[in-house]
């Protein structure tokens, strides 16, 4: 008998492509779509008419599954409280772990599925997650908090796909694929419609103007509240008299201030990371490691004690922001990751 093989489906094109590329391996698909929103826009039952083609056309089941609570908790309430802390939140990373490799694989499982496919860009041997082979599109630095136990249970067909194989398989699908291809582009962050503001004005008055210090603590300009700014940012903000250039180095939730410094001032050689999700059990190691998505791979030396790891940087980073995450590479194996609590010279 086929082996069952759930797919998180968003109503998108690569996780379309993801359920009918399973389905020509020989696979028993079925699609879940989670809400993971309480929204009331009818964004919902848009994401599942295109859903509901797609599953038509395959002749395969689907189920919509109500999340909105436990997303609300671990992802959005997470999202909000980092930047009133001070802190840049990594909501999607959040969600891999706890939402859609913690939730939806238990409803896989529960659902006598051998395996939970999406259509990410990242490649995993049930072991190891890797890097995928179109970089530009990599999103294994997102999947490296997923716990190690979940590994051996997730497939990313799309990985092994080329753009132009994902278009071939895209137009099989006929009307359905080409009614999802009609719609926008899905956003960076699914419940970020416009700017990352927006969200928290909801819950926080962010404009409260405050002062702008230089690193001895002086007052050197004005800003229009901290929650506007993230950690390297350089404009929004006044520093009277600066002929060069100056970046956010540090905010402060606690007085509404925020510290300024030129380039060099932001140039960071240690970095401190904890909650670490580690697939290798070695406490010493050299590595490669990724303090932002889309950053360069610096090479490092780490050592872990107590949960914390001590990442010595052979190469300088610049505008390391605390409540990011270090993800560690062995070229293009993740072996680990941790969030940052503490960046210095
Ligand atoms: N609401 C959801 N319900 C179920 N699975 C989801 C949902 N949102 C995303 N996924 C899964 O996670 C994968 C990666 O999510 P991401 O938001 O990066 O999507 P994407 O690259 O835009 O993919 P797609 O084209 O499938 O929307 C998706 O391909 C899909 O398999």
């Amino acid at each position: 008998m086929a082996k069952k093989v759930m797919v998180g489906m968003s109503g998108g094109i690569d996780s379309s492509v993801t359920a009918y590329m399973l389905q020509q391996e020989g696979y028993e698909v079925e699609g879940v779509y989670l809400k993971l929103h309480n929204r009331t826009d009818g964004y919902h039952e848009s994401n599942i008419g295109y859903i509901e083609n797609v599953a038509k056309f395959l002749g395969i089941k689907y189920h919509v599954l109500d999340i909105a609570d436990e997303f609300t908790k671990e992802v959005y309430d997470y999202f909000v409280n980092s930047y009133l802390e001070g802190t840049t939140p990594n909501p999607c990373v959040k969600c891999n772990r706890q939402i859609k490799f913690g939730k939806m694989l238990e409803f896989a499982k529960a659902n006598g599925a051998s395996y939970l496919a999406t259509g990410h860009y990242a490649k995993t041997d049930g072991k190891f997650i890797y890097e995928a082979d179109d970089k530009t599109k990599d999103q294994s630095y997102f999947l490296s908090q997923v716990e190690k136990e979940a590994l051996e249970y997730m497939m990313f067909p799309m990985s092994t796909y080329k753009k132009e194989d994902i278009i071939k398989f895209g137009a099989k699908l006929g009307d359905a694929y080409k009614r999802i291809t009609e719609k926008n582009e899905s956003q960076e962050i699914c419940f970020v419609d416009t700017v990352y503001t927006d969200v928290i004005k909801k819950h926080a008055n962010i404009d409260q103007p405050g002062v702008v210090l230089d690193e001895e603590g002086n007052e050197v300009g004005t800003h229009k509240g901290y929650m506007h700014y993230t950690i390297g940012k350089r404009r929004g903000f006044t520093v009277h008299g600066a002929h060069d250039p100056h970046f956010v180095k540090s905010l402060n939730p606690k007085d509404n201030t925020i510290i300024v410094g030129k380039k060099d001032s932001l140039e960071v050689n240690n970095v401190l990371a904890n909650q670490l999700n580690m697939y290798v059990e070695d406490k010493n190691f050299t590595c490669g490691v990724k303090l932002r998505y889309r950053s360069t791979t610096i090479p490092c030396e780490v050592s872990i004690e107590n949960d914390t790891a001590t990442i010595k940087l052979e190469n300088s980073a610049f505008g390391v922001a605390t409540g990011q995450l270090a993800v560690f590479y062995m070229g293009e194996k993740v072996i680990g990751s941790g969030w940052i609590t503490s960046a210095t010279k």
